[in-house]
């Protein structure tokens, strides 16, 4: 509670500066254009003062992060706010001490370059200041607090105050002095918001001050040395380098969104309201996403989500470009913002989370500056673009539809994001294993799926499954037999039942007499007996570099106490996804057989049924279909057999796909083709009632 409370005071202060800000921003422009006649002239006046806020971010950017990490950020925020202080009071006394309007505007224009150029070792030392006042859990919570004040709150705030004192001033009549137009008053309140940062942080938050040993080791090399190292470090850093990229991804997608936006909603038959509508419809979205996504997604990866909210932002912007109508525009931008809003809320709480103290200035820097750009020429250039070609009116039914540049760059645009977001997805899921659709759906019903276990995979990992009697055992020791004449190391193993533990669990599921276990105690059983299986026999297996194959594994359970038992399949496979860490097989033999044949070569062997075995046959013909759906759902990984065929041939079938699996791989050595990384979810909704089609089985 403690550490989180000069976080508290900067949240305060920085709100209170950056109402200043955007009422700086809105006033340096307003006040540069009242200082010149003609519309032109105003025009100019306030477009290049908001331009050259811009600008210093190209000049000063690469050294900004790194005077963030070699001095003390404390004095950096203190010496830069005081420097703003007296750069914004001089805007409005300039013309007091009878300045020309000429001058008033140039002197504006080169005060506002001054004090963006300044805002720029600010940013990145507030920002690498900020993660030491919390603890890493608070870091979301006080990351939203603070986007949703800067973006959200206070500019609406900025815009509304300014326009409500100008319109009272006006209609109350009264001439007020110079000094005292609203304008100039926002002025000065905008310049004093940063002397008070500047007290607030010199007195109130001296916990930003001081340096750790890294950071002052770092400061020992040249400043020309710690830049190249910094992008240095964004480069080789998979995570960092696909944060920043997404983030800039983000930030590209909503640009494109403004840049076409005027052109965009002439071509849905709307004018310029609806522009404007499109436009404040994406911040919507924006501070939709940030203030409530993480309330919605709950504890989903982090890593996760920030993949999903680029696909998400890029699929919205494709959305727009096939978008006929004004309402599903609407839809459109406000998912890009919501995308694009929960997105830079993820990566920005991701960075502060993992990158260390001694080079987060110069990370937020590059991220600082690059958005900047990146929404910058996003908006230019797809400005610029849109004007290329003509449109085309096309007919669909009774809908016309303008097909012009502009949709069919939104649709690039849109493309290029997803496959950005997928790659970041895939680089940094902390999930692996972890079917995506199941986790999201868990997170938003509050059961996340908890990351698959990371282990060094080496060996070959083999599952039989089946019915009853379909041969299981005897393929298992003729497929091991095999391999064993080679040099690889073979672990034959079994669920239930392969461990002190799972004997015990394998009694109490199959031979528990009257007492049997109801449904779900049934599941948990074969969930503890996997749990326990996996992580004392099967993953040290796969670690040593052995060929583990296993008589029955997950399918088992999504055949038996899913379709068997009828208990949500999708229950069940969160449970073996958690039990097993994530690890799938690389490989899954199904023998298929008629319940009727299996369970006759069961009593042949005169040793009387067990609880399942003595299951209805309705009940074995809705495990059989269950597991030929999940061998169709993902056919790579299987090899579907007919188990009447004799036991010679099926084992040649096994060894064959085997071999080749395993390639040319030596002993120890992982398999040729690596498995992909999640399961597949099965559906069980439809369990076909007839026999399956002879093409399904090799
Ligand atoms: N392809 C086959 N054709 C005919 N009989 C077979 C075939 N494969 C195995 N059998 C016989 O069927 C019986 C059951 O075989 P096995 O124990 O290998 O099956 P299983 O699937 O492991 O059975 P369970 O479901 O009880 O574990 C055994 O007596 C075995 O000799
Ligand atoms: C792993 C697993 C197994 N079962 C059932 C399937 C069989 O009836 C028995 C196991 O005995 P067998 O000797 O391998 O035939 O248990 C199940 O219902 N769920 C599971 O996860």
């Amino acid at each position: 509670m403690l550490r989180i409370r000069p976080f508290r005071r900067l949240w305060l202060v920085l709100g209170v500066a950056s109402f200043g800000d955007w009422l700086g921003l809105l006033a340096t422009a307003l006040f540069a254009s009242s200082q010149v006649s003609g519309s032109a002239a105003q025009g100019a006046a306030f477009g290049g003062t908001i331009a050259v806020r811009l600008l210093p971010a190209l000049l000063l950017g690469p050294i900004a992060g790194v005077m963030a990490d070699r001095f003390d950020r404390r004095y950096t925020m203190v010496i830069t706010d005081l420097i703003r202080f007296v750069v914004y009071l001089s805007i409005p006394l300039v013309p007091l001490l009878g300045a020309s309007g000429a001058v008033t505007v140039t002197w504006a224009a080169i005060a506002t370059f001054i004090g963006e150029t300044i805002t720029l070792i600010w940013i990145p030392a507030k920002e690498a200041a900020v993660p030491n006042l919390i603890p890493k859990s608070r870091i979301e919570v006080s990351n939203q607090l603070t986007l949703v004040t800067t973006y959200g709150i206070t500019p609406v705030l900025a815009a509304l105050g300014l326009s409500a004192l100008t319109a009272i001033t006006q209609h109350s009549g009264v001439p007020l002095p110079n000094w005292a137009e609203p304008v100039v008053l926002a002025l000065y309140f905008n310049a004093f918001s940063r002397l008070a940062t500047a007290l607030v942080v010199f007195f109130g938050i001296r916990e930003i001050g001081g340096k750790s040993p890294e950071r002052q080791q770092d400061a020992q090399q040249t400043m020309l040395r710690q830049f190249a190292d910094g992008w240095q470090y964004i480069g080789g850093t998979p995570l960092v380098r696909g944060l920043v990229l997404g983030i800039f991804g983000a930030f590209a997608a909503g640009g494109i969104v403004i840049g076409t936006a005027r052109t965009f909603a002439t071509s849905l038959g709307a004018g310029e309201a609806a522009f404007s509508l499109l436009f404040g419809t994406i911040f919507i979205g924006l501070a939709v996403g940030i203030g409530l996504g993480p309330m919605i997604v709950k504890d989903l990866s982090r890593r996760r989500w920030f993949g999903m909210n680029i696909v998400l932002a890029s699929a919205s912007v494709m959305f727009l470009g096939l978008a006929f109508h004004l309402s599903m525009a609407l839809v459109g931008a406000l998912l890009v913002g919501a995308g694009a809003g929960m997105a830079f809320l993820a990566g920005t709480t991701l960075l502060y989370g993992e990158v260390g103290d001694e080079v987060r200035g110069r990370v937020f820097s590059v991220v600082q500056i690059g958005t900047r750009m990146v929404l910058l020429l996003a908006i230019t250039l797809s400005g610029l673009l849109v004007g290329v070609g003509s449109s085309r009116r096309v007919e669909i039914g009774s809908v016309a539809v303008d097909v012009s540049f502009t949709r069919v760059l939104l649709l690039g645009a849109g493309l290029v994001g997803v496959w950005v977001g997928i790659s970041a997805f895939r680089q940094m899921d902390d999930k692996r294993g972890v079917p995506v659709l199941a986790d999201l759906w868990g997170s938003l019903r509050g059961r996340p799926l908890s990351a698959a276990e990371p282990f060094p995979r080496h060996g070959f990992f083999v599952v039989f499954e089946g019915g009853e009697g379909a041969g299981k055992s005897t393929q298992v020791e003729r497929l091991a037999e095999a391999l064993r004449e080679s040099d690889r190391e073979v672990v034959v193993t079994r669920e239930p039942g392969a461990t002190d533990v799972g004997t015990r669990i394998r009694s109490l599921v199959l031979n528990s007499g009257d007492a049997a276990p109801s449904a779900r105690a049934e599941a948990l059983l074969y969930a503890a007996d996997r749990a326990h299986h996996v992580a004392t026999v099967v993953r040290p297996a796969l670690a040593r570099g052995a060929v583990v194959i296993s008589d029955r594994y997950v399918d088992s359970s999504l055949a038996y106490q899913g379709a068997g038992r009828t208990l949500p399949v999708q229950e069940i496979s969160w449970l073996s996804a958690w039990a097993t860490g994530g690890l799938k097989p690389d490989l899954v033999v199904l023998l298929d057989v008629d319940p009727g044949v299996g369970l006759g070569r069961v009593d042949a062997r005169g040793l009387g049924a067990d609880r399942l075995e003595s299951e209805s046959r309705a009940f074995h013909d809705r495990v059989r279909y269950a597991f030929l759906d999940l061998a169709a759902a993902d056919p790579k990984r299987y090899l579907v057999l007919d188990a009447a065929r004799p036991p010679g041939e099926i084992a040649d079938a096994v060894r064959k796909r085997v071999a080749t699996l395993l390639g040319h791989a030596g002993p120890g050595q992982p398999p040729a083709a690596p498995p992909d990384a999640e399961w597949h979810e099965p559906d069980f909704a439809a369990v076909p009632p007839e026999p399956p089609p002879g093409g399904r089985r090799s």
